[in-house]
């Protein structure tokens, strides 16, 4: 703008020159500081986004295998956005005539009124005169707010009403819950409950509160148009929306994917609520492994995924907020003197004006500019929680689609795609009695060197879990299980045993019978401390002598490896000095044809509790009992899915390890691996007896 313009008459160039060079002043400052700031942070964003992706595979881990990059690439404010929104409103709003239309044209009346309200007090503010009358007002915009506070919760309660009864009845309906979570392979849906619950709720709320804050902006965005256009002609504001469109072009290739990273939070949180939940339902085998310490590992490793990507988010979200801040307020202003020139520039403006006149002009226009240039700001940030939005689209949508592509396809027949690797029993005795050779010499070194550690550890730490509180009996801790005028009591106060009284010493299997509900596992929530001892006196060993092994195999979030060396980390493995072959060894002890390790390496994560069969999880749960080699065990009703040669591997095993054991079964046949049977009547009494295997046989 140096010398003379001939385009511009000498008016307008002295006062274009002054208010250029007082703003470039400022915004210089201003302009250095931020976008010094920028690029830091930008340098600083993709330090963390490799940080994120690394946290997001670690949480990745914890989930079924699957192949969610087709589905990442669709969570986007693209074509599937608006049609699967689209799908989902029809749900919300079914009809015309309903709750949710009504509510709707309620909060439409308030955010228009409210928009009137607000152009009326600030025509009114500052007229003295009026004064008292804009209080009035002010007290009813007020009214206003909360109205549109409350009819916004309303609705989106109320389309949390709709969607949740239709994702419920399409569900619920026949075994759809068990095909969306079990069946579908890799698209198999993970935390079905954390998407029926949290993100319809998230859903719900965010489509609401996106209508509030999507109107007003609009309605001003049309008014100050009008205003500016009628001052400036059409190319100003033209000029103003080719700016915006140009930056929210490089916006959009600049910023990171939100719609995806919110889906990924939802993701992250519903693994946080699953490994809760798995807790919850299979708190007793946990307490039984004294699994707590490794289940706070998983826990807490869970939620810092949870912690590390929303901070990341939140540190995103801010990074967006100065961009959208430096495009709207500070690059947009000096877009705006270009339109303040536009008048002149496109020949609509007038040459007879004086300098103060255009100053009034300038200060006027700059307001109209501003209200613009908010306006557009608002909606940027609307496009924000589009974006967001997005991310609760994808989630809900997902689980819809996935029930009603399983109820359409559900009852296809499986595509074969590998040869079972299922192995006959017959097959599996030859396979046995192969491997008794090697496996005895195994069994001699593993039983040396768990006893060698064993006596190294309870050295260093005396116990994994100290014993409970001794209020009611006397607990004392000894080398065998013996106990001495002890009742057995229900937590409910029902006496299931009365006088109980019998001694164990280590090498003599006990067999524990008796009609359900008779006490049997009750006796060893006694013996591992998770029921207090009631009175009487009870000798047993401390609690990582002794491993149970419950009727329903648990298995932990995480590798196969995890599953049998469960509740030990594989750093405490690897200080012990074992390592993967020696785990294959215990694992081929009980599973010779190898059923798991033919299918699985040890680093592979899936679900286990759906990926195993029953006889499997068995197995596992044997090669895990042989892993900590207890002085002695506790099996469950445990080996009722194998047959009966592992069957007698495992008693054959056990003995070679030295194990003592605890059997509670009805099963006649397993009375030929113990010594003595339990026998518990149902009605508080009970039969100790030594069994005669000569009448056995
Ligand atoms: N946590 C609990 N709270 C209250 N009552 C319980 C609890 N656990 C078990 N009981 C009750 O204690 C009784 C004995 O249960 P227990 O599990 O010892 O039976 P069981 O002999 O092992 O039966 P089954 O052969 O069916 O496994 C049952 O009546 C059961 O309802």
């Amino acid at each position: 703008m140096g010398g003379q313009s001939k385009l511009l008459p000498p008016t307008w160039v002295t006062f274009l020159k002054t208010i250029t060079a007082n703003k470039l002043k400022f915004n210089g400052v201003l302009g250095v500081v931020i976008s010094g700031s920028i690029v830091v942070a930008f340098v600083n964003y993709r330090r963390k986004k490799q940080e994120a992706a690394l946290i997001h595979a670690i949480g990745r881990r914890a989930q079924p295998a699957e192949n969610k990059d087709n589905k990442r690439a669709r969570v986007a404010v693209n074509t599937v956005f608006f049609r699967r929104l689209l799908n989902i409103l029809k749900i919300c709003i079914p009809k015309f005539y309903c709750k949710e239309t009504f509510y709707a044209t309620i909060l439409t009346v308030l955010l228009v009124s409210r928009t009137i309200l607000s152009v009326m007090i600030a025509e009114n503010t500052g007229l003295i005169a009026e004064a008292m009358v804009s209080r009035d007002w002010q007290a009813f915009a007020e009214g206003v707010l909360h109205g549109l506070k409350y009819t916004t919760s309303v609705l989106s309660l109320l389309f949390r009403r709709r969607l949740t009864m239709h994702v419920n009845n399409e569900y619920l309906r026949g075994v759809n819950f068990y095909k969306a979570c079990n069946l579908g392979g890799d698209s198999r849906i993970d935390s079905a409950d954390q998407r029926v619950t949290a993100d319809i709720e998230k859903f719900s709320t965010a489509i609401s509160e996106l209508y509030t804050s999507l109107s007003k902006p609009t309605l001003d965005v049309i008014l100050f148009t009008k205003k500016l256009s009628s001052i400036t002609g059409w190319q100003g504001p033209m000029l103003m929306y080719a700016y915006f469109f140009v930056s929210g072009v490089i916006k959009k290739f600049v910023m990171p994917p939100l719609g995806r990273l919110t889906a990924i939070e939802s993701e992250l949180e519903g693994s946080y609520r699953t490994a809760h939940q798995r807790l919850i339902s299979n708190s007793e085998e946990i307490a039984f492994y004294d699994g707590s310490s490794k289940e706070k590992t998983i826990l807490n490793q869970l939620f810092i995924n949870i912690f590390r990507h929303s901070s990341y988010v939140y540190y995103l979200k801010c990074l967006i907020g100065v961009f959208d801040g430096l495009l709207m307020k500070y690059w947009a202003s000096i877009v705006g003197y270009a339109v303040m020139a536009s008048p002149m520039l496109f020949g609509t403006g007038s040459s007879s004006r004086s300098p103060t006149e255009l100053t009034n002009d300038y200060i006027r226009n700059s307001s109209y500019l501003m209200g613009l240039a908010t306006a557009v700001g608002q909606l940027v940030l609307v496009g924000n929680k589009i974006t967001s939005l997005a991310g609760n689209t994808s989630r809900v949508s997902e689980l819809l689609e996935m029930v009603k592509y399983l109820d359409k396809v559900g009852n296809e027949p499986f595509e074969v795609k590998e040869e079972s690797h299922a192995v006959m029993a017959e097959q599996e005795k030859e396979q046995f009695e192969k491997a008794s050779e090697n496996e005895r010499e195994f069994l001699i070194q593993w039983k040396a060197r768990i006893d060698q550690l064993r006596e190294r550890l309870s050295a260093q730490d005396g116990g994994r879990r100290n014993t409970a509180s001794d209020k009611g009996g006397k607990v004392i801790l000894g080398n065998k299980i013996e106990f001495d005028h002890v009742d057995i009591v229900s937590p409910e106060g029902k006496l299931l045993v009365k006088d109980l009284c019998f001694e164990v010493p280590p090498g003599r299997n006990v067999m524990v019978t008796g009609p359900n509900g008779s006490g049997k596992s009750s006796l060893f929530r006694v013996v591992g401390e998770l029921w207090p001892l009631h009175n009487g006196r009870m000798i047993k060993p401390r609690n990582n002598d002794f491993l149970f092994v419950p009727q329903k195999p648990y298995q932990v979030l995480g590798t196969l490896r995890d599953q049998i060396i469960y509740p030990d980390t594989p750093t405490q493995m690897a200080q012990a000095g074992i390592t993967d072959a020696d785990l294959q060894s215990l694992l081929d002890l009980v599973d010779p044809s190898h059923t798991i390790s033919n299918q699985w390496q040890m680093d592979e994560v899936k679900d286990w509790i759906q990926t195993f069969s029953g006889g499997q999880k068995q197995r596992v749960a044997m090669a895990r009992l042989f892993y900590h080699k207890p002085q002695f065990a506790i099996l469950d009703e445990c080996t009722s899915a194998v047959s009966e040669e592992v069957e007698g591997k495992i008693y054959e095993t056990c003995k070679q390890l030295g194990i003592t054991l605890f059997t509670v079964s009805h099963r006649r046949v397993l009375q030929r691996y113990h010594d003595y049977q339990l026998r518990f009547d149902g009605s508080g009494g009970y039969e100790w007896t030594k069994i005669n295997h000569e009448e056995d046989k």
